[in-house]
């Protein structure tokens, strides 16, 4: 650990070598009492990089975020987070991080501005690093705005701008998006799509995975203190069952139709639809075209919800989950 004092924004930049990543984990564990927590986690965060954390409750994922931010010794392993140990408390280091958790307090009494402008201040920036942050998550306009009353996603977005202000190199986000309605929660995406584009390297916790999906450049799926999967969604939806699901009116196509087409594999009904399940698409889809017509019918191929379930859903108690190794 280095005695130094905190670095401020108003030192120079510490110049990464060149190529290093954001994160390093190299057979990472933590044990509590008979959990095996993190259970031999190695991986990598680059720079730049939208990074998330996926896995059921219990994976292990706050633990893992904890050992990066320097909240948690690792048992066993390696942790570099910007080039540095970030255990023992590296307070050299805690300048050059953002974090925003579940449970990110306010200084309530005061307006959005006033607390950005003190969390400004706590990190020895001045008022304009408030109002960019401010202005960033889109809350200038609820700068005046006392911090309780504020709605939900609001306080979201404040609590991003709080780990934001101090113009930080590396950001956790914790399930930002919990408990916003979804049309709060597709708007925080912006926000967040705008920090990637300005170059930010992100590591983000959700639980959701359509969000996993549209936001992040690659995610580390856990199980069991395990990583199950690491790649970007469209890989690992590749990678995962070529099934097609043709979703057809039930009004113009019966099961037993369905299922004498050349191709199809599986036929279900589901509400209002009959489903066939296909690993040939195309002609499938000439067949129903030809029998039912194609209007109203929907084309659903895999998602990183689908390839999520597969890895996690076969967990039981006493059970291997059916893990792909890490790519
Ligand atoms: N301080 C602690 N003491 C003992 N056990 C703990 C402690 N913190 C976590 N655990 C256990 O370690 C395992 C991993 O927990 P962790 O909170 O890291 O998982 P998680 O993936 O973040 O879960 P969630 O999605 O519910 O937040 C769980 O079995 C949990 O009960």
């Amino acid at each position: 650990m280095t005695s130094t004092a905190p670095r401020t924004p108003h030192d120079p930049p510490v110049e990464p070598a060149a190529g290093s990543a954001a994160v390093t984990l190299t057979g990472v564990h933590k044990v509590y009492g008979t959990t095996r927590a993190v259970d031999g986690v190695s991986l990598t965060v680059e720079r730049g990089e939208f990074f998330g954390l996926l896995g059921p409750n219990g994976a292990g994922k706050t633990t893992l975020v904890e050992i990066m931010e320097g909240q948690r010794r690792a048992d066993s392993g390696t942790v570099a987070v910007l080039g540095e140990s970030p255990w023992p408390r590296n307070t050299a280091l805690l300048p050059r991080l953002g974090v925003q958790t579940q449970t990110s307090s306010f200084f309530v009494r005061l307006t959005a501005r006033e607390h950005l402008a003190t969390m400004a201040a706590l990190y020895r920036c001045d008022a304009a690093a408030a109002e960019r942050a401010l202005a960033s998550v889109g809350l200038t306009e609820q700068g005046n705005t006392r911090v309780d009353d504020l709605s939900g996603g609001q306080r979201q977005r404040l609590a991003i701008a709080s780990a934001l202000v101090h113009d930080p190199e590396l950001i956790f986000l914790d399930e930002p998006t919990a408990a916003l309605d979804p049309q709060a929660r597709r708007s925080l995406w912006q926000v967040l799509r705008d920090l990637k584009g300005a170059g930010r390297t992100i590591v983000y916790t959700t639980h959701h995975l359509d969000e996993a999906e549209a936001l992040c450049d690659r995610v580390a799926i856990m199980v069991a203190g395990k990583v199950a999967a690491l790649d970007s969604p469209g890989r690992l939806i590749a990678a995962s069952s070529p099934t097609t699901r043709l979703l057809v009116p039930a009004d113009r196509l019966s099961v037993e139709r369905a299922r004498a087409i050349p191709g199809v594999d599986r036929v279900t009904e589901e509400g209002g639809s009959v489903v066939l399940e296909t690993l040939t698409s195309g002609p499938v889809l000439a067949a129903v075209d030809g029998i039912a017509g194609l209007q109203g019918v929907q084309t659903r191929t895999a998602s990183l919800e689908d390839v999520y379930l597969a890895l996690t859903g076969a967990q039981a108690p006493g059970q291997q989950p059916q893990a792909q190794p890490p790519a």
